[in-house]
Parts: C-alpha cells; sequence; structure tokens
C-alpha cells in the first residue's frame, strides 16, 4: 500500500458458505483511478464494500480515511426515486453537515459538472439512466472524499454519458482523491492508472494496464478453424482462440488488448483448476 494512498491487504471476505474474497491486496494511490475487473460473482463488489468500510472482513486490513472522507456510489444506486435533484444535494450535505453558503457552492459545483442544472426540480424516478448515475457520481463527491469508490458507475449508461462520467472521475482524481472503480468495459479499465483482475474472489493478474496486457498467459489467436469452443470468445466481428504457453497456437497473430488479456487469465486458471 502507498504512503499517500489507500488500500486492501490480505482481505478475505466470507458470506456463509461463499468466500468472495480471497486473499486480495490492492493499492489505491491519490491522484490516481485504480480499476478492478472480472466476470459475474468476481468479487469486484465485495473488495469495493469492503474498501468502503461497509462489509466486515474475515481476514486482512483495510486502510481508508473512514466513513467521513469517503466517498461511495454503490452499484446502481445512490439516488432515490422519490427526491427531486436538489432534496438529493438537501440530504446528503445533511449528513456530511455541509450548509450555507459552502453547501451551495458545492451544490453549483455539482449542477455545473454533471449537467444537471436545468433538471434540479425532477424527482430523480424521471431522469434518464445516465443522468441518475452521474447525480449518484456527484452526490458521492459532494464532500470531496479522500477516497472516491465507484462500484460500476458507467453501467448501462449511453455512449456519450459514459464519455461524461468519465470526465468526472478523471477531475475527481487530477483534483487529489485516490479513486477505485469496478468495471465491465475494458477499454475504460485500460485508461486507468492500475488494474486488478479478479476470478472467482482471487486476484488472476495486477498492475498497469500494458503490463497486465504484456503478462497474459498463453497465446491469443484470431481464430479461423475449428477450435474447442470452451477457449475460444468472440470480439465483435472475430472470433478468438487461447492455448496455452507450451501449445504450438494455430490461426493469424492479433493485437493482444486489455479484454483479451482478462479472458486469457480466465481461461489459464480454468485450465489450471481443471
Ligand atoms: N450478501 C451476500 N450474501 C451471500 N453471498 C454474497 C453476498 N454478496 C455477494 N455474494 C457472493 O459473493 C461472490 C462475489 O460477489 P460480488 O457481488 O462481490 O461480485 P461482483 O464481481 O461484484 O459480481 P457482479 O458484477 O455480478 O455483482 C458471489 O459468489 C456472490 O454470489
Amino acid at each position: 500500500m502507498s504512503a499517500s494512498g489507500f488500500g486492501a491487504s490480505g482481505v478475505s471476505v466470507r458470506y456463509d458458505d461463499v468466500l468472495a474474497l480471497d486473499d486480495v491486496t490492492l493499492a489505491v494511490p491519490a491522484g490516481a483511478v485504480t480499476a478492478v475487473v472480472g466476470g459475474d460473482g468476481a468479487g469486484k463488489s465485495t473488495l469495493l464494500r469492503a474498501l468502503a468500510g461497509v462489509v466486515p472482513l474475515t481476514r486482512g486490513s483495510v486502510r481508508a480515511p473512514g466513513r467521513r472522507a469517503t466517498g461511495f456510489m454503490p452499484t446502481g444506486g445512490g439516488t432515490w426515486a422519490e427526491l427531486t435533484v436538489d432534496e438529493h444535494v438537501d440530504f446528503v450535505a445533511a449528513a456530511h453537515g455541509l450548509r450555507g453558503t459552502d453547501l451551495e457552492r458545492r451544490r453549483e459545483r455539482l449542477l455545473q459538472a454533471t449537467g444537471l442544472h436545468a433538471a434540479r426540480h425532477r424527482l430523480a424516478s424521471a431522469l434518464s439512466g445516465g443522468m441518475r448515475q452521474k447525480l449518484a457520481f456527484g452526490l458521492a463527491t459532494l464532500h470531496d472524499p479522500a477516497l472516491l469508490v465507484l462500484d460500476e458507475p458507467s453501467t448501462g449508461v449511453d455512449p456519450v454519458s459514459r464519455v461524461d462520467l468519465w470526465r468526472l472521475v478523471a477531475q475527481a482524481a487530477s483534483d487529489g482523491a485516490a479513486v477505485v472503480l469496478a468495471t465491465t468495459y475494458l477499454d475504460e479499465a485500460e485508461r486507468t492508472s492500475s488494474v486488478l483482475v479478479l476470478h472467482e474472489g482471487r486476484e488472476l493478474l495486477q498492475g498497469p494496464p500494458d503490463e497486465v496486457v504484456r503478462r497474459s498467459p498463453g497465446h491469443v489467436r484470431r481464430a479461423t478453424g475449428a477450435h474447442d469452443p470452451r477457449w475460444t470468445w468472440r470480439r465483435g466481428r472475430e472470433l478468438r482462440a487461447w492455448f496455452p504457453a507450451d501449445a504450438t497456437p494455430t490461426g493469424d497473430p492479433v493485437h493482444v488488448d486489455l479484454e483479451d488479456a482478462v479472458v486469457a487469465a480466465a481461461l489459464a486458471r480454468e485450465a489450471a483448476d481443471a
């Protein structure tokens, strides 16, 4: 864990009989965006909830600044259907003890940054999905948290709003926050400082995106002939095939990106566990 940041060290979390996280370590430095990626049930939400201090640890430790200096945007949540945009700001501001001119300055900043000025008197239930996500982001950052934890902030959001949200995330990091987010969009993760790839609660790969790509196990090829469907996946109009490091791969080489690297790492782990 870096001295100027936060993170998790050897963290395990068990829910009854499910070991959701198994000995995971992650540094979340200030002034940078750190991504947690992985498939369904990989443990992304559990790790973020552990960092936000809302789930008890079974083992390990978390270095975090405490609730008052943490901003948490839960997946698909953080807003209430029956409150207007302005009422959300009032509600969250009250929870942080913000009032007076300081509150009005922060409200104005949120409305400007999220483009929600014209919608300030609208109920959250009458906002588009993208507007709701931007509101949730604005609320999570209203108190200028030192640690910002975002669980799939752009999932289900149209491409234009995704760009807007990403700009807000990058701005929070350049303003000095330690930002950690879960995402299923590997093109987003590719733009972060560091990526943790989780699979069934365990770390598969970790590091700067280009390093993760370089360290991806085995060979990835464009699938041309008949390949075992277990080791094949679709990328746009093409099929990809994965081969273990000691195999002789067939098919054209491809430019491996983070998405290929993550799939390759998951397949390698499945092959090793089989
Ligand atoms: N409250 C809970 N009680 C019991 N099991 C849980 C609970 N929350 C999560 N799990 C289990 O823990 C594992 C990790 O779940 P988690 O939600 O952290 O994964 P995820 O990577 O965020 O996946 P998704 O994107 O599908 O939410 C899964 O097997 C899940 O079923």
